[in-house]
């Protein structure tokens, strides 16, 4: 297993070890000591999974006062997957980072909590999985939209599907005079 750092403190590139033979590969999807060994969660409460198809853009999401780490990675299709540094006060705030994870790579990405997340489809169709830190709580959660300029993620593609949720999401600017935002 490898773990590559990126420009924001914890939000790491997970390349877990596979065993590839004449009949196909083996991994360990997660693993609780191992993880926790590289500084990962050795807990996480939910695990997720949702398929999209091409041009598809889920996100940006977060919870405001149950933030949830992530776990995220694909066993089917392409998507490139984004972190949004929200965290008020942090040194990175509004800053993103964006990786294309791939079945084929078997690549894992770990978004600590108080990032907002979202992903876009690249193939015909991915399925999507995460394992989640927090529970999901429905009334707790926020939209940051995927095109703020003050955050200025280069997404691969340019007029993505969106949930109606996702379309009417605010900005950054606004999300910061959120009454509901925990200080
Ligand atoms: C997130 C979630 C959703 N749902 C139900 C609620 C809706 O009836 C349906 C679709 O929900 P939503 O449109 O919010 O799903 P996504 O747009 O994929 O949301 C996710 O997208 C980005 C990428 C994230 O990082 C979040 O984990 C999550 O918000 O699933 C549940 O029952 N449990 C859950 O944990």
């Amino acid at each position: 297993m490898k773990v590559i750092s990126t420009p924001l403190p914890g939000v790491v590139l997970i390349q877990p070890k596979v065993f590839g033979d004449e009949r196909g590969f083996f991994l360990e999807n997660y693993q609780a000591q191992r993880y926790r060994e590289y500084g990962l969660p050795d807990q996480f409460v939910q695990d997720n999974h949702s398929r999209s198809a091409k041009n598809v853009l889920r996100g940006l999401h977060f919870q405001k006062n149950y933030p949830q780490g992530k776990l995220v990675y694909v066993t089917s299709g392409i998507v490139f997957d984004v972190a949004v540094d929200i965290r008020v006060g942090s040194a990175t705030y509004g800053r993103w980072v964006g990786v294309t994870l791939t079945a084929e790579s078997h690549q894992q990405f770990y978004v600590p909590p108080g990032f907002a997340h979202g992903f876009c489809v690249l193939s015909d169709v991915a399925d999507f999985h995460y394992k989640c830190t927090e529970y999901y709580h429905p009334e707790d959660e926020g939209c940051l939209r995927w095109d703020d300029p003050d955050v200025g993620i280069t997404w691969p593609i340019a007029q993505p599907i969106l949930s109606a949720k996702d379309a009417a999401a605010g900005s950054l600017a606004a999300l910061k005079n959120d009454p509901q935002r925990p200080s």
